[in-house]
């Protein structure tokens, strides 16, 4: 099957500074992708060079098996820029359909797509609206709405909800899971719990490397995070001599199972007990492991 994006040995360089070092992936992901890092890390740049607005210096990357850029790739990206601009004096619809004209739409189809976005967005009752009465999350819905045109197959949605109200994050997070079955999705953000809510592949870029691509549901099948109020000196012991138990990680307050659930998967009722029995209190009991948590342990 083609990947969905394949680099290797992508290099790029601004001056003395290194973007992308020698980065090397392939994506086959059918659900949205994560893409994570610290600042700098190069996560816009690698957008960019995706979306053709840049070009590597060195290295090979393609996309849907093609080369950023080309003919074939032509309305099938569509990307939200981390600060997209808008004309000030275009009305929210009127905006849509301009940039869906540029998309090559005739006036009436880029009429009836302007509004197709709109609706997905929830912005159908804004259509008269200008840039500047407009919300932060109405215009990042906006954003999401023009990076929608023309139904591309791949969207890159850079920070699609930062500095938005968790009720206009949830709005956001919910249209992507609606359109994910049909729209490929790579989202960079530093918000990694909403990440792992919406992704089930997260790449983690540092410096320009790739230091982990992981799928995220594979990892959390056989681990148990168990959050305590205070550490238990003896706990990880009784821990361990539960059934199935292969490791018990302590950090501080936290403890990390590692078990075989084939051969145990009652173990999280177990441990409740167990914790009932020696009458300790605890915070939290998940499954698997957080996102921050895994990157954390990196270091
Ligand atoms: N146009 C440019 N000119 C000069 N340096 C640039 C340019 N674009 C990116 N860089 C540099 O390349 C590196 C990677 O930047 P990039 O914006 O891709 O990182 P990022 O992971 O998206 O960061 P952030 O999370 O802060 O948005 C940084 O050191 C940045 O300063």
């Amino acid at each position: 099957m083609t990947a969905l994006i394949e680099c290797q040995q992508l290099s790029k360089r601004f001056a003395a500074q290194t973007a992308l070092d020698q980065l090397s992936f392939e994506l086959h992901s059918q659900q949205p992708v994560a893409l994570i890092g610290p600042n700098g890390a190069g996560k816009s740049t690698l957008f960019s060079i995706i979306c053709g607005y840049q070009f590597a210096d060195s290295g090979t990357i393609r996309v849907m098996g093609h080369a950023p850029g080309s003919a074939a790739l032509r309305g099938q990206i569509g990307a939200l820029p981390q600060d997209a601009l808008f004309d000030p004096d275009l009305a929210l619809l009127q905006q849509l359909q301009f940039l869906a004209r540029l998309q090559g739409f005739s006036r009436a189809p880029a009429l009836t797509e302007a509004q197709r976005v709109c609706e997905l967005m929830g912005l159908a009752d804004k259509h008269k609206v200008l840039p500047s009465q407009l919300s932060h999350g109405m215009k990042k819905r906006l954003s999401i709405a023009q990076a929608l045109i023309g139904s591309p197959k791949l969207v890159l949605l850079d920070e699609p909800t930062a500095g938005l109200d968790p009720e206009n994050a949830l709005n956001i997070r919910r249209c992507i899971e609606q359109l994910a079955d049909d729209t490929r999705f790579i989202i960079s953000s530093h918000n990694l719990s909403e990440l792992e809510k919406l992704c089930s592949q997260v790449l983690f870029l540092n410096q320009g490397r790739l230091q982990l691509q992981q799928n995220l549901q594979q990892q959390h099948s056989n681990l148990l995070t168990l959050q305590l109020w205070q550490s238990h000196a003896q706990l990880p012991d009784a821990i361990r001599q539960l059934s199935g138990v292969r490791q018990v990680k302590q950090q501080r307050e936290q403890l990390q199972i590692d078990y075989d659930q084939q051969h145990n998967p009652a173990l999280d009722q177990q441990l409740l007990q167990l914790l009932a029995r020696l009458d300790i209190r605890y915070r939290q009991l998940s499954h698997g492991q957080s996102l921050e948590q895994q990157l954390f342990d990196l270091g």
